[in-house]
């Protein structure tokens, strides 16, 4: 993050304000040891040190090494006259509250022995920017031996401008503490500079159609389902997930298991015929394949759907029956996999998630939503969305069929790819907090249509609509 217009070194003094001032806010005042490493998180650190001291706060620096002669945040360092101290265990052990600026943005490797065993030895502890031992571009945690240490936990992260990916995603979620992130006064061209290809979902950053008189059940999507002989239950979901969502028309495409799924809900429509007889239709553009389906029933539908042009989402069985060739799923628009199915996809994700699904999205040039407590939806063109706006109570069996169900009717409502399942991902996970504790999956559907109008009214506010 370059700084054009504003200086740095005015950026770095309100940084290290902002630390203060969440650690005035947050604690009463106690003894405060400030470690400082070499770099500008460093130098936030001294900033943060001497309004701190100020306050009237008795506070100690612990420098892991001096900043380089001339930087900025040597001259922070100058400005702390307060009093300094040995960098080891005891001094840790000594403070009430250790904050870290040992490194932040910069930090590139895992952090040494002596500095993990100096924040471990802290009764409390705050983070600038980042804890110290935390990939802010992946949330990955740069810990030698991890399986064998106790990694430290912290109270509060106070980070600047905007969340890290580090911020939000696991294992570094989980340490990071509440998140506090201070306007610093970026100009907007900087931040523009910055070309961010990663965003916190939120529903101002796509638009969902909203209800409208002239509305008739065609305009508002028809999805169509493939549905199986042997598990029509997660077929069955996922259209009750459609429908909820607001689809104009739901329909599944069974064939001889039609039967099956003619005893549920009365709203769905069930189609026999054979399956080149439905794509005539050209209205039935979007297609939902893989839930509840065996290899031979995807064999069956997919390659037509494709070689027919249609707007596939492929999931569960879909992706199965791939078994590890990427390629037969070329053409799908959205694939949604949970972690085992990616790594049967695409090899195993590594320590950087989000990468490894832009990776996947480029390669098979269509969406791919990687499941997970933070989902990552990553586009062909680089742009991926995390999604934390969900709940625990959505791990449950049959959810993720929902899922699918939901962003085939944000597809079905015209919007793109990658925006129908960052879409999708925030209905779901709203209607998984609404659904209460310990919810049966069909729970779910109960509260979609207002996370539908809830989105809608939000993406409304946030564009000055209302
Ligand atoms: N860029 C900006 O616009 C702003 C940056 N600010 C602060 O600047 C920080 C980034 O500063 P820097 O880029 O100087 O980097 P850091 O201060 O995070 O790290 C300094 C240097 O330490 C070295 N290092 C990294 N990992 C190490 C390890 N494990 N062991 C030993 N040495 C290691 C690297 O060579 C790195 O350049 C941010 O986290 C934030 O706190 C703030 O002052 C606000 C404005
Ligand atoms: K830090």
């Amino acid at each position: 993050m370059a700084s054009h217009s504003i200086g740095i070194e005015a950026l770095m003094e309100r940084a290290g304000w902002a630390v203060a001032q969440a650690v005035k806010t947050r604690f009463a005042p106690c003894r405060v040891l400030v470690l400082c490493g070499p770099g500008n998180n460093g130098g936030d650190g001294y900033v943060a040190a001497r309004y701190l001291e100020r306050a009237g706060w008795p506070v100690q620096v612990a420098a892991l090494a001096a900043p380089r002669a001339g930087t900025i945040a040597a001259k922070a360092a100058a400005r702390f006259h307060g009093r300094h101290v040995v960098f080891d265990q005891e001094s840790a052990a000594r403070a009430d509250l250790v904050i870290d600026a040992v490194f932040g943005a910069g930090l590139d490797r895992a952090p040494s022995d002596e500095v993990m065993t100096v924040l471990a030895s802290a009764k409390k502890r705050v983070a600038v920017d980042l804890p110290s031992f935390v990939n802010g571009r992946t949330g990955a945690l740069l810990v030698e031996d991890s399986a064998s240490r106790d990694v430290p936990d912290y109270l509060m992260s106070v980070t600047f401008v905007r969340p890290k990916p580090g911020h939000v995603l696991y294992p570094a979620r989980s340490i990071c503490g509440e998140v506090i992130c201070a306007d610093i006064g970026m100009p907007e061209d900087c931040v523009a500079h910055a070309a961010p290809d990663m965003w916190l979902n939120h529903p101002a950053l796509w638009a969902i159609p909203a209800m409208s008189p002239d509305d008739h059940k065609y305009s508002r999507g028809v999805v169509s389902l493939c549905g199986g002989a042997v598990m029509p239950g997660a077929t069955r979901l996922a259209a009750a997930g459609a429908r909820a969502s607001g689809a104009g028309l739901v329909r599944i495409s069974a064939g001889k298991a039609a039967q099956a799924y003619r005893l549920g809900a009365p709203g769905l429509v069930v189609d026999d015929a054979p399956l080149p007889a439905l794509l005539e239709d050209e209205r039935r553009e979007v297609w939902l394949c893989g839930p509840g389906l065996t290899p031979e029933e995807v064999e069956a539908a997919l390659p037509s759907l494709l070689r027919a042009g249609r707007i596939v989402l492929a999931d569960a069985g879909a992706l199965g029956w791939a078994d590890g060739v990427t390629e037969k799923l070329r053409g799908v628009s959205v694939i949604t996999p949970h972690i085992g199915e990616f790594t049967k996809l695409f090899g195993a994700p590594g320590s950087d998630l989000a990468g490894a699904a832009r990776a996947a999205a480029e390669k098979l040039d269509c969406v791919v939503l990687l499941k997970g407590a933070v989902s990552i939806i990553a586009a062909p063109d680089g742009r991926v969305m995390l999604n934390d706006h969900a709940s625990p109570a959505l791990a449950t069996a049959g959810s993720g069929d929902t899922l699918a169900g939901v962003i085939a009717t944000m597809l079905a409502a015209g919007m793109p790819a990658w925006e129908a399942s960052c879409a999708g991902a925030w209905l779901h996970g709203e209607a998984g907090m609404k659904a209460g504790n310990w919810p049966v999956v069909e729970a779910l559907d109960t509260h979609l249509g207002d996370a539908r109008a809830l989105a809608i009214a939000l993406h409304a506010a946030a564009h000055g609509q209302v």
